[in-house]
Formats: structure tokens, C-alpha cells, sequence
């Protein structure tokens, strides 16, 4: 079965609502430049509403040290999702010091750029394929070429980000033969408000690309 993200959550309704329709893991995004952005007051309060059986996500980009460990003191996520230019040494060493599973997003551009995650190998537990950064690092709605995917051999767990939605995550899904994919700005009605039947539906459009 494939896993499934929903990120950019901030209120108790969506979140419970991603958390019903099946969400693997949901994600917090703490970044106040975007629309998405919870504090750590607001991202304490929403965390106590995530069951044991769902992993939670601290998205942030590029933090330095100190607030990084009281975003982590304070929500006690599951996973730290890196989004920005973090180096491989800098997310081995959060993870070796709080023992949290990391992520590192890739904005995949070409080839190249595939090429060059092979040095998280061994730093960071997950590689995300994301869109190249836009206004935001990610957040953005915009898709990549899967194709750049096409023939490629993963060597570490990964999944797919950017663009998706419940009308493209099937073919995504087809396509790619993701073992996660995240979701967020394809959720909202407008930047930051996540739509619940959307949530609903790009849950149960994953499940009916796993049938299929
Ligand atoms: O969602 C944001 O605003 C955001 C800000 C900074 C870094 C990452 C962000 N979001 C992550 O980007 C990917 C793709 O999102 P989308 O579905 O294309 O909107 C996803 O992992 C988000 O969590």
C-alpha cells in the first residue's frame, strides 16, 4: 500500500480529516514565510491530536541549531523533513542528536540533480522529489517531470511530492510506482486552507491506484 502525506495542516478539523481518511503521516509546516506556517504554540496544541499510528512531519527549511531544537522540544515530531540547502553532514548530525527520522526534499530539475542525491545516502533516512523551488522552497503546487524517474533504481526510501492532487496522483502513482506520496497546496481552496473533501478524495484515489 502506498503511503500517503498530507502536509500544510493547521487546524484540528483538516487534521482529523486527513487523519480519518487514512493518512500515513501528516506534516506541520513551520516556515514563516509560508502560507501553511504554524507556530510551535499552535503545532503543540494540533499534535496532541495525532494517534500513535500516524507519523507527524516538521517541515522547515534550513533552521539554524537552536530553534531547531525547540521546534523539536516542542512538537516531538516523528520525522524532520529538511526543505532548504541543509548539507548531508548537518542533517546526519540532527539525526544522530535527537535519533528523528529525516527527510531531505530534492527539487528535481534533470538528471543531474538525481545524480547528486545519491550524497544524503546514509544522512538522511528518506529522499523527497519535490518541483525545483519557486517563490516557496516547496509548498508551490507544481509538478515535476516524472519521466526524470523513468529507468531510475532507488538505492534509500523515497517519495513523491509537488503538484499532487486527487485527479493526478493516480497516474502519479502508475507512473512512478511511488511508495509515498505528499500532498499539500493541491488540498486548499486557496493558499493555506485545506479543503476536506479534497483531502478525502486524494486518499481515496490512492487506495484505488493501489487496486488497480
Ligand atoms: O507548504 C509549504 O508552504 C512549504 C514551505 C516550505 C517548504 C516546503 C513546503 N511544502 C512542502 O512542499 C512539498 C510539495 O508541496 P505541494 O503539494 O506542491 O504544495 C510538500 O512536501 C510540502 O510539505
Amino acid at each position: 500500500m502506498t503511503d500517503i502525506k498530507i502536509c500544510g495542516l493547521s487546524t484540528p478539523e483538516t487534521l482529523d480529516a486527513a487523519v480519518d481518511a487514512g493518512a500515513t503521516h501528516v506534516g506541520f509546516v513551520h516556515y514563516e514565510k509560508s502560507p501553511r506556517h504554524v507556530s510551535l504554540e499552535q503545532a503543540a496544541k494540533l499534535r496532541r491530536r495525532v494517534p500513535e499510528s500516524v507519523k507527524l512531519v516538521l517541515v522547515q527549511v534550513a533552521m539554524q541549531p537552536e530553534p531547531l531544537a525547540r521546534a523539536y522540544e516542542a512538537i516531538r515530531p516523528d520525522v524532520i523533513q529538511f526543505h532548504g540547502s541543509e548539507t548531508p553532514e548537518w542533517i546526519r548530525l540532527v539525526r544522530d542528536t535527537v535519533k528523528v527520522e529525516s527527510w531531505r526534499s530534492i527539487g528535481l530539475r534533470s538528471a543531474e540533480t538525481l545524480d547528486n542525491a545519491k550524497k544524503f545516502e546514509g544522512a538522511a533516512d528518506r529522499l523527497l522529489f519535490d518541483a525545483p523551488a519557486k517563490a516557496l522552497p516547496g509548498g508551490n503546487g507544481v509538478s515535476f517531470q516524472w519521466s526524470l524517474l523513468d529507468g531510475w533504481e532507488p538505492f534509500m526510501p523515497w517519495a513523491l511530492a509537488g503538484g499532487l492532487t486527487p485527479d493526478n496522483v493516480g497516474e502519479a502513482i502508475a507512473r512512478t510506482g511511488a511508495p509515498l506520496v505528499d500532498a499539500s497546496s493541491g488540498l486548499e481552496t486557496e493558499p493555506g486552507v485545506k479543503d476536506i473533501e479534497r483531502i478525502k478524495a486524494f486518499c481515496e484515489a490512492v487506495r484505488a491506484a493501489d487496486a488497480a
